[in-house]
């Protein structure tokens, strides 16, 4: 089967000069993935390990000091192939939303402040919807019921909407031209307990009728859980475990998701949780060999010295530790 979207090496680095030293921030460094068609493919990890900064890399949204410095990023949609670095802006401007749809974190980003609602669905979506204005109007009207919303919010100003609203209203701006690929960071992180299981539930609903993928980035791994169908765990920079959420969760092979699994809260759950002893390293220097060995309860002499390769360790399970697999990187 085609994937949808094919990572491959990408290094994404920060451009950063401090006190005229320049600094390279390595956040995105040799990533590799694959989305499939119809699949919710999770991205997890705590904060700073590069979450954002690889899937505004995939969906084209570099801005200094923000660099791509190797690696390609293709796209297979409506029977293209779209290697996004080749093709250039111009390219990337035609598939986006109609193809590629990106929500970011924080539902105001998207919405025109001072423009009634209907403006950016217009903006957005007219044109690539290609109907008529009252029928076009009909059909986003149907899609905001699938999210839950009455026709009346189109004439609202968005100050004028709950912060729950907002957020269902940037997924149906997402979701509107039916993209082949939905990329949402952090959709549901600000709101609160109910309105994110409501707007999670739609989120899941809305990308199985429309028969998307999705790429969804969260550090909470009890929203991965009930989500997504495969899991991509980094740390530091780099995907260092990836697989069916179910095989990950009930089969961690890498210590650190061992550990993000582990501190998650569960009910009679009786024995404290045990914090990882020190911090993420800084990505402007980070530890040579496995980024993880500085607090890795399993670190050994190799893991200190050589990168791990990130390497198939059951059908569809991967891994980059050497406790799991002896293969370095060459
Ligand atoms: N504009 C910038 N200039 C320099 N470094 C940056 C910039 N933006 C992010 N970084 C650094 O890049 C690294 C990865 O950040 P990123 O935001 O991608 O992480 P994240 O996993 O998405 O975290 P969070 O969940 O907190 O957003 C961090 O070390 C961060 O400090």
């Amino acid at each position: 089967m085609t994937p949808v979207v094919a990572v491959n090496q990408l290094r994404a680095y920060y451009q950063t000069q401090q006190f005229g030293v320049q600094r390279d921030v390595r956040a995105v460094d040799d990533v590799s993935l694959q989305v499939m068609p119809n699949e919710i493919y999770g991205l997890a990890g705590e904060s700073s390990c590069g979450k954002s900064t690889l899937i505004k890399t995939i969906a084209g949204a570099i801005r200094p000091p923000l660099t791509v410095q190797g690696g390609s990023v293709v796209f297979n949609f409506a029977g293209q192939s779209l290697d996004l670095y080749k093709a250039g802006p111009q390219a990337l401007q035609s598939i986006r939303w109609k193809h590629l749809s990106y929500v970011m974190q924080g539902s105001m980003g998207v919405l025109n402040p001072v423009r009634r609602v209907r403006h950016s669905f217009i903006d957005f979506a007219f044109r690539h919807i290609g109907q008529p204005m009252p029928a076009f109007m009909e059909t986003v009207t149907q899609h905001l019921a699938r999210v839950k919303l009455g026709p009346e919010v189109l004439q609202a100003f968005p100050h004028e909407l709950s912060g729950g609203m907002r957020q269902r209203l940037a997924i149906a701006l997402a979701t509107v031209c039916k993209p082949e690929l939905i990329i949402a960071d952090e959709p549901t992180t600000a709101l609160d307990v109910i309105v994110q299981k409501s707007v999670l539930g739609m989120i899941r609903e809305v990308q199985r009728e429309l028969g998307s993928s999705l790429i969804f980035v969260t550090h909470d791994m009890a929203v991965h859980a009930h989500l997504c169908d495969r899991l991509g765990v980094m740390y530091a920079g780099r995907l260092i475990e990836e697989g069916a959420t179910k095989d990950v969760f009930s089969r961690p092979r890498h210590p650190y998701t061992t550990h993000l699994i582990a501190s998650l809260p569960r009910i009679g759950k009786t024995a404290s949780i045990k914090a990882l002893e020190g911090a993420p390293p800084n990505l402007a220097d980070p530890p040579k060999g496995c980024r993880f060995h500085p607090r890795c309860p399993l670190a050994m002499d190799v893991c200190r010295q050589q990168v791990p390769a990130f390497a198939e360790v059951a059908p569809g399970h991967r891994v980059a530790c050497f406790a799991v697999n002896p293969v370095a990187v060459e």
